[in-house]
């Protein structure tokens, strides 16, 4: 069977805000259905094309009043739901799954920027960890610091969440990633006002909620210190924990307190025998690497360079395991500041200030449970050959 593409209905106005992005994945179905102007192709099957890279920024100026908007929405990056071209026959739907077009939504959280893709059909990532890689190159692919799956819950739970690092390992959490799936869920399925959700994830199980001013709060569970399960080889230097320990990196002393939020951190304030550390003065490429493959470091490690500005507000940067310098991480905001506390540095509540943003970090003594809230934006939806 094969589905003629209907022409679109719309008119010239709509208020902007919300609807715009509706607009912006209506345009991407404009132009996918003018890249595959035959009548036999449907909507997912078009042939890549130049146009089938649909990199719409958001544009203020786009005005159009989207009749289909959410089902445009969900058929653009959902190839199994009921398409807006109509009820999809078995025969379409394998086309969609071997078609070779990916779709999907670009999203970041205070710049650590995420390609998410609806994978909720099934318990096996739509794309391998060497697709990752290319689709998260700033040159010859989309452009991402990873790529992130919304998959089906696990135990109960409402989803599950993978996610693949720009270099193509997969760590176990992600807190800005996290914030992003939460929002993306909600765009799906037309969710309005404050929902929670609860996913499954490396790291447990993880529970967002989206407030009512489109922030993210998110439950990120307890923090892990225990040497062996960050993991770390330094040896435990205050009960089985590694709390401003020393750490020769390349000739030079570091105080370092580790930290696991699923994923493991190494979070240092500073060198022995240096002033306070300036983290704007740091060379971020050259330093951290050695960090991350440091042999005490058994899988690699995220590294956080903190300067403390208050006892309430923290100002960091981050070399990311897998990804590099990034413009924000939220499980090392929380590891930070669990790291601050436990060197008797700041309170339990602060603003954690990041090249990208501040997130608002709390580790609550009566729970033992880090919160994390921060925004999580959407930029454009997206379709591209694999
Ligand atoms: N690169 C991290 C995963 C992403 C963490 C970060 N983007 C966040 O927001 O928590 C790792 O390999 O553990």
């Amino acid at each position: 069977m094969t589905t003629r593409l209907k022409t679109w209905v719309f008119s010239q106005t709509c208020e902007i805000g919300s609807r715009s992005r509706a607009s912006l994945a209506l345009r991407a179905a404009m132009a996918m259905s003018a890249s595959s102007s035959s009548t036999s192709s449907n909507l997912f099957c078009t042939k890549p094309t130049p146009k089938s890279l649909f990199l719409l920024p958001r544009n203020p100026n786009l005005r159009f009043r989207a009749a289909p908007f959410l089902p445009c929405i969900r058929a653009l990056i959902t190839p199994s739901a009921p398409s807006i071209l109509g009820v999809e026959t078995t025969e379409e739907k394998s086309k969609n799954e071997d078609c070779g077009f990916l779709h999907f939504a670009k999203y970041h959280g205070l710049g650590n920027d995420f390609i998410m893709v609806d994978n909720r059909d099934s318990m096996e990532p739509m794309v391998t960890p060497e697709q990752a890689v290319k689709l998260c190159d700033r040159n010859f692919g989309v452009g991402a610091d990873g790529v992130i799956f919304v998959m089906p819950g696990v135990d109960g739970t409402d989803y599950s969440m993978r996610i693949f690092n720009s270099d193509g390992s997969e760590p176990e959490m992600c807190g800005n990633g996290i914030r992003c799936f939460a929002r993306f869920i909600a765009e799906l399925k037309n969710l309005q006002g404050s929902q929670s959700f609860t996913i499954h994830t490396g790291a447990g199980l993880i529970v967002p909620r989206v407030e009512d001013d489109a922030k993210v709060t998110v439950d990120m569970g307890q923090p892990v210190l225990r040497a062996l399960a960050v993991p770390t080889k330094i040896p435990a230097n205050k009960d089985d924990a590694v709390i401003g320990a020393e750490l020769l990196v390349e000739g030079k002393t570091w105080n370092v307190t580790c930290v696991s939020m699923g994923n493991p951190h190494c979070v240092t304030f500073g060198a022995k025998q240096c002033n306070a550390l300036q983290v704007d003065d740091l060379k971020l490429q050259d330093i951290g690497p050695k960090f991350e493959h440091h042999e005490m470091f058994p899988s690699r490690t995220n590294t956080e360079f903190v300067e403390v500005i208050s006892r309430s507000h923290l100002k960091m940067r981050v070399w990311e395991r897998g990804a590099g310098a990034t413009l924000a991480c939220g499980t090392g905001a929380c590891a930070i500041v669990v790291a601050s506390v436990l060197e008797g540095r700041s309170e339990r509540k602060c603003a954690v200030d990041l090249p990208g943003g501040l997130l608002e970090i709390e580790w609550r003594e009566d729970d033992n449970h880090v919160y994390m809230t921060g925004p999580a934006e959407l930029v454009f939806y997206g379709s591209v050959p694999l």
